[in-house]
């Protein structure tokens, strides 16, 4: 199987390294890509490696509460589930492994509305574990061309118990990732984008353009078919108008799109360059985070995901203005080990490496992480 022979895995890299090693490459590769030359998927992790901790010592770190909320609901810790699409090509239980390893963290999972799996089921397979509450399901909403699919989409999600809309807002056009193109990523025939009928089988399946400068990648396709290019800030305030539920903006990276962002009302923002696969060389998340916050001023929570590995990188993204961070690729990774133990795993690796981070630095509560406890590079950028 996919699991090693022995589970000795320390940190999130051993998941990955495990998954290199195993996964199929159409999967490994769509997984692993970023765009064009991958310089931001590399400067994300790289960026947190810069950043000094400036530990305080002697206070008394004996009990450590990573507990926090989200929206207003309260999590285990500020380390979350970040939306991927297509889960089911890295585990037969896909979503709902995620889901409800989630649920057992008591933490927040996104789901991609390009899932592989209903967001009807992903909502009920949680129900028999969820005890004393449940732990928050958003659904990531890209706005598609036909707005009534996108509407009956945010109404789903409204009638399963999902509590936040996170919209995907960089990504008019998918980014251009060479490994798909070669390969001509293609979804395995026997998974579907299930919360859309067949349809999504059927053109992600297909094969489509025939040279190199079209982008052979069928999820490119499926994009460039799908979703509206022609979006601007007046289609957040009407997704806010058709949601019974908070509003969140993912894929901010400046101050002024922060400001607007502000302005149309969301509910929160998410810093975010799409863990690299969108605009190369675009900004680490970490080194923009600072930006965004100041220029959100406490309006909105604002969050982050991009290049998060360690329990350090969490208290660093803490430490500049994150409300909490989401991982990406980690969760991939875990899941394709051990589906949901693995995800579960995961977490417990992260969620110990940042109660001792946060111990380290003399902190007893997320509340006590301060800017203070940081030290930015003199060049905080690429
Ligand atoms: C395989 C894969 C699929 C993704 N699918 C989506 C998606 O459907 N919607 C979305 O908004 N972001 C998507 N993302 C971006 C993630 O939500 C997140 O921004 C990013 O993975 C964070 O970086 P990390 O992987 O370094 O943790 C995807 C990322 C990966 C790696
Ligand atoms: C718009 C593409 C769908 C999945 C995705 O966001 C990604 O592969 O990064």
């Amino acid at each position: 199987m996919t699991k090693a022979a022995q589970s000795a895995f320390v940190n999130l890299d051993d998941f990955e390294k495990n998954a290199y090693a195993t996964m199929d490459r159409n999967a490994l590769d769509y997984y692993r890509s970023g765009s064009q030359d991958m310089i931001t998927v590399r400067e994300n992790q790289r960026a947190f490696d810069r950043i000094i901790i400036r530990p305080r010592v002697l206070h008394d770190v004996s009990h450590i509460d990573m507990s926090t909320s989200v929206q207003s609901h309260q999590i285990s810790s500020p380390i979350c589930i970040a939306p991927t699409a297509m889960q089911r090509m890295a585990h037969p239980d896909g979503e709902c492994a995620t889901a409800r390893a989630s649920q057992r963290q008591n933490t927040c999972m996104v789901l991609s509305s390009w899932s592989t799996t209903s967001i009807e089921d992903v909502a009920q397979s949680t129900k028999s574990l969820a005890l004393e509450q449940e732990a928050p399901k958003w659904l990531q909403l890209y706005i598609y061309k036909d707005r009534e699919a996108t509407r009956r989409l945010i109404e789903r999600a409204q009638d399963s118990g999902f509590s936040a809309i996170a919209l995907t807002v960089d990504t008019p056009f998918l980014g251009r990732r060479l490994a798909d193109i070669r390969n001509r990523f293609r979804l395995p025939p026997h998974l579907t984008m299930a919360n859309f009928s067949d349809q999504g089988k059927s053109q992600v399946g297909k094969a489509s353009a025939s040279s190199a400068a079209d982008n052979a990648s069928g999820l490119a396709a499926y994009v460039a078919s799908q979703i509206d290019p022609t979006l601007s800030w007046k289609h957040v305030q009407w997704v806010k108008s058709v949601s019974r539920i908070p509003v969140l903006v993912k894929g901010i990276l400046t101050a002024e799109d922060a400001l607007l962002a502000v302005k149309a009302g969301v509910d929160g923002i998410i810093v975010s360059n799409h863990g690299g696969r969108q605009m190369d060389t675009a900004p680490a998340t970490i080194d923009v985070l600072e930006e965004v916050c100041r220029a959100v001023a406490g309006r909105v929570e604002v969050y982050l995901d991009g290049g998060v590995r360690r329990g350090t990188d969490v208290f660093k993204a803490l430490a500049l203005g994150a409300k909490a961070v989401f991982l990406g690729r980690p969760a991939l990774w875990a899941l394709h080990y051990n589906g949901e133990d693995g995800v579960v795993e995961m977490l417990d690796i992260i969620n110990e490496e940042f109660r001792l981070a946060m111990a380290l630095a003399g902190c007893v509560k997320v509340s006590d992480i301060k800017r203070e406890h940081v030290r930015m590079p003199a060049h905080a950028c690429l």
